[in-house]
């Protein structure tokens, strides 16, 4: 299964391939361009390369710019100044293959009058009647089906969303961004609302997921254990406007196990990150 859900192609550029996602120089001011009376600088200079099937989390305080750096990724707002690539080619091109990404938010997002099967299928659905896509669904059938099954929802495939537990329901949305197949997977506090047992069995899903399927993973959370957790690196940005203000490399080893919350290592990185984070207040 692995090998069917791993990125099938890389558009753009491939002397830039290994930077999967990457900032250069980016500001995003909101009301700049705008006769607004206030403008509010959300990031300032972010430089930042993602490589290849990396796993990164960006933690900060509130309002320093998280979900805008996610945003930005995802070409739903443009940058002020800078440039936002997404394997090699600028997000706000028209050459930008949107399906390349996968977002995923804080709160389930399917629609409580759709089986989980189709819910799944929900973009494939809207392409297709936007006509952006064409012909015989059975491929992205199939597709959904092998999904249920990764992301450990088998036999769920004809409830509703409303039979499912919170936890579930986001491993419907984890699906549902995986239906393309895209090859980065931006998510935004996906467990921020699930009680800790679940969020702690859903971050070894998504590693176990991550691992299987070789996705770019660009994690945002203000839970800096989770981020530890799960990343490759840890960005910290700074309080608004929001700058990199210390990146961490995370050398826990891989695969990780509920045992590795306990190490020695993990107990260092945290406490390292949390003190990061109390130096920046
Ligand atoms: N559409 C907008 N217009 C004006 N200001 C905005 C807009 N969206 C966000 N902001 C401001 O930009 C800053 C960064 O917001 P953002 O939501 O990216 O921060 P965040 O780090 O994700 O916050 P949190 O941790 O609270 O979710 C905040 O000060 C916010 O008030």
């Amino acid at each position: 299964m692995s090998n069917e859900l791993a990125p099938e192609s890389q558009a753009g550029d491939t002397t830039s391939a290994e930077n999967t996602i990457s900032f250069s120089g980016v500001d995003k001011v909101y009301g700049a361009d705008e006769a607004a009376e206030e403008s509010v600088t959300a990031l300032k200079d972010i430089d930042l390369d993602i490589s290849r099937g990396e796993f990164v989390s960006v933690v900060g305080p509130s309002g320093c710019g998280k979900t805008t750096l996610l945003h930005l990724a995802a070409g739903l707002l443009e940058a002020t100044d800078g440039a936002v690539k997404i394997n090699g080619v600028d997000v706000q091109s028209p050459d930008h293959e949107r399906k390349e990404v996968g977002l995923v938010f804080q709160h389930p997002v399917a629609l409580e009058w759709r089986t989980v099967l189709k819910n799944i299928m929900l973009p494939i659905q809207i392409l297709r009647e936007n006509g952006a896509i064409e012909g015989d669904m059975s491929e992205y059938r199939e597709r959904a089906e092998e999904l249920i099954s990764l992301v450990g929802l088998e036999g769920f495939g004809d409830s509703y969303p409303n039979e499912l537990s919170g936890g579930m329901q986001q491993r419907v949305t984890i699906s549902q961004a995986l239906i393309y197949n895209p090859s980065v997977l931006l998510m935004d506090e996906p467990f921020g609302s699930l009680d800790a047992m679940t969020k702690d069995e859903l971050n070894l899903e998504l590693l176990r997921i991550w691992r299987e399927t070789e996705k770019t993973v660009l994690f945002i959370t203000h839970d800096l254990d989770e981020a530890v957790f799960l990343s490759d690196r840890v960005i910290v940005l700074s309080p608004r406007p929001g700058q990199v203000a210390d990146v961490i490399d995370i050398d826990l080893d891989r695969p990780r196990t509920d045992d590795t919350r306990g190490s020695e290592r993990f107990v260092e990185l945290s406490a390292k990150l949390h003190q990061h984070f109390k130096s920046l207040r």
